[in-house]
């Protein structure tokens, strides 16, 4: 069975927690396929997705969702699961809660078989000067937060959700 694993990115950080989860998927017998929602890929003819955006100023990525909605119909024909990709998501005090993945899955209705919301990085040279200034402004901690030993362990765990 065939896998979209479909992302949005901004600086990076996304596509390396998609590219481990395709990896994993690999290992444990499916077939997945990465896109960059960029690229407008199509969820036809796959079985299941998992669809995954950066996090900043608090929504998803605006490519995100615009990808999701154009797609929408089928999105719904298959077992889908959602992940975010965010600076915050390692603070205890988030205790695993994200409000841009809250927010998305209310705002679409979109009820996925597993969510998680992953941390990435903050790296000043990978975003504009226009960026920088803002998180500087918001004393923002910087770093590379990403835990892909858990993004494995998360694709083990919802592997046979996504095989029906
Ligand atoms: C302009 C900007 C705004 C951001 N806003 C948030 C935010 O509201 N909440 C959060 O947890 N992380 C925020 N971040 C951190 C990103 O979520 C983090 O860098 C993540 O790795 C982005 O994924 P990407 O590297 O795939 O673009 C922001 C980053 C930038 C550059």
């Amino acid at each position: 069975m065939t896998v979209l694993v479909a992302y949005a990115t901004h600086s990076g950080a996304t596509r390396t927690v998609a590219e481990t989860l395709v990896e994993t998927l690999r290992a444990e017998g499916l077939d997945p396929v990465l896109a960059d929602v960029a690229e407008d890929p199509d969820p036809a003819g796959h079985d299941a997705a998992i669809l995954g955006s950066a996090v900043r100023v608090e929504s998803f990525e605006k490519s995100f969702v615009t990808w999701v909605s154009r797609h929408r119909a089928r999105i719904d024909e298959v077992p889908v699961a959602l992940f975010s990709c965010s600076g915050s998501a390692a603070d205890p005090a988030k205790g695993g809660r994200q409000k841009a993945t809250d927010d998305f899955l209310e705002r679409t209705g979109i009820a996925p078989v597993a969510v998680k919301n992953f941390p990435g990085w903050v790296l000043m040279d990978r975003i504009p000067v226009h960026e920088q200034l803002l998180l500087k402004s918001m004393r923002t901690p910087t770093g590379d937060f990403r835990d892909l030993p858990a993004v494995a362990a998360w694709a083990r765990e919802i592997a046979p959700g996504l095989s029906g």
